[in-house]
């Protein structure tokens, strides 16, 4: 005898799993997005990763962003026995799609991963003048760099450090480094990158899918190139690019011209280039114009943003999840 529970979890031909924290549930609304899609016939179930998901299934597909749990799971048994459910439930399940696959999320969990991709996009979309900045991986204390090194990298003061986890709430606490006199700043495993400046406008690309949505955000000002006396900054991220982020880091100190925006050809240049070489679906840009070369520039790859500032997420994300759903049953 069917359970009533039962009952509609067999006729339900289109079950989508989500897999996020509390706090990615509720930055993105979650509860409206269910109901929304189930306007459209698809159903969506929170999944709970500390109840086996044998019992929560099946899906068709499963959103996640399981990345928060694989950086807690370096050291922490409990997180590592979440991602142990959730792998054997996706190894005993190869039909359901997983958006996005967990190997091209790891790569991305690591700044000298990302970073790698970065300098492989500037190759491959060279026609576009599409670049990334300088960087050195800095693996442990011996790796900390005489100028020698840094200038032989090309690298230019002022730097940031960043650290060699590119996601999860310490990811974010970085640096600006003025000379090689503040080099006790710098605590590895992490990155310096050149700074470059551009003007404290940051275009952030939000993928879904084959769509893609460019949002204008705050960011740093501008600062003098070139190594000065001047004491480390420190800040986090979060308090320079959200939409709200006013500081005396984001007011440039003295007016400059407009920057002209990333050109909307490039920017479909460099988000087919970058999901082609990822296989991933749901992905943050950042780029920024150079203030004096005007070339575009990438600085970060985010794993499911927050696509704060598009109001095409639900349908978006929706007509993703669809085109999974058509293409399982296309077979
Ligand atoms: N190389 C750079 N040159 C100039 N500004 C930069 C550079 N890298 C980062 N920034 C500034 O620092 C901010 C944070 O950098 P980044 O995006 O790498 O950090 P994050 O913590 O990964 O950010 P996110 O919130 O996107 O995860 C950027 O939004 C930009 O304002
Ligand atoms: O896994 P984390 O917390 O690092 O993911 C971040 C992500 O790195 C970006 O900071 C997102 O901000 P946007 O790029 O502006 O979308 C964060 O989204 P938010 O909605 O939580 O601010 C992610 O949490
Ligand atoms: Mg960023």
């Amino acid at each position: 005898m069917l359970t009533h529970t039962q009952i509609p979890r067999l006729m339900s031909l289109r079950r989508v799993g989500f897999c996020l924290s509390d706090k990615k549930r509720k930055r993105m609304n979650l509860d409206a997005f269910a109901n929304f899609c189930a306007l459209h016939g698809v159903e969506v179930v929170m999944i709970d990763l500390t109840q086996p998901l044998a019992l929560q299934g099946p899906f068709n597909v499963i959103v996640h962003k399981m990345s928060d749990i694989i950086v807690e799971a370096e050291h922490n048994r409990q997180s590592q026995q979440l991602l142990a459910n959730f792998q054997s439930y996706v190894s005993a399940h190869p039909s359901t799609v997983l958006l996005d696959p967990l190997p091209a999320m790891t790569q991305l969990l690591d700044r000298f991963a990302t970073y790698r991709i970065m300098s492989k996009l500037e190759n491959s979309l060279q026609d576009w003048r599409i670049c990334s900045p300088p960087y050195l991986e800095i693996h442990n204390e011996s790796d900390l760099v005489s100028k020698q090194t840094l200038m032989a990298q090309s690298l230019s003061f002022p730097l940031l450090c960043k650290t060699r986890v590119a996601h999860g709430s310490l990811s974010h606490e970085m640096s600006l480094i003025f000379s090689a006199d503040s080099f006790a700043d710098v605590h590895p495993p992490c990155v310096l990158q050149s700074f470059i400046n551009h003007g404290a406008v940051l275009h952030k690309v939000f993928v879904i899918g084959d769509k893609h949505f460019c949002v204008e955000r705050p960011s740093l000002k501008n600062f003098p190139s070139g190594p000065c006396d001047r004491k480390t900054i420190f800040f986090n991220s979060h308090q320079v690019s959200k939409p709200e982020s006013s500081s005396n880091l984001t007011a440039l100190d003295e007016q400059m011209p407009c920057l002209p925006p990333p050109s909307s050809q490039a920017i479909e240049a460099l988000v087919k280039e970058l999901r082609a070489q990822l296989g991933m679906a749901l992905l943050g840009v950042d780029v920024i114009i150079n203030s004096h070369t005007h070339t575009l520039t990438i600085i970060d790859i985010n794993i499911f943003p927050g696509y704060e500032g598009v109001p095409e997420f639900f349908s978006s994300l929706l007509s993703l999840i669809q085109s999974v759903l058509d293409q399982q049953t296309s077979g």
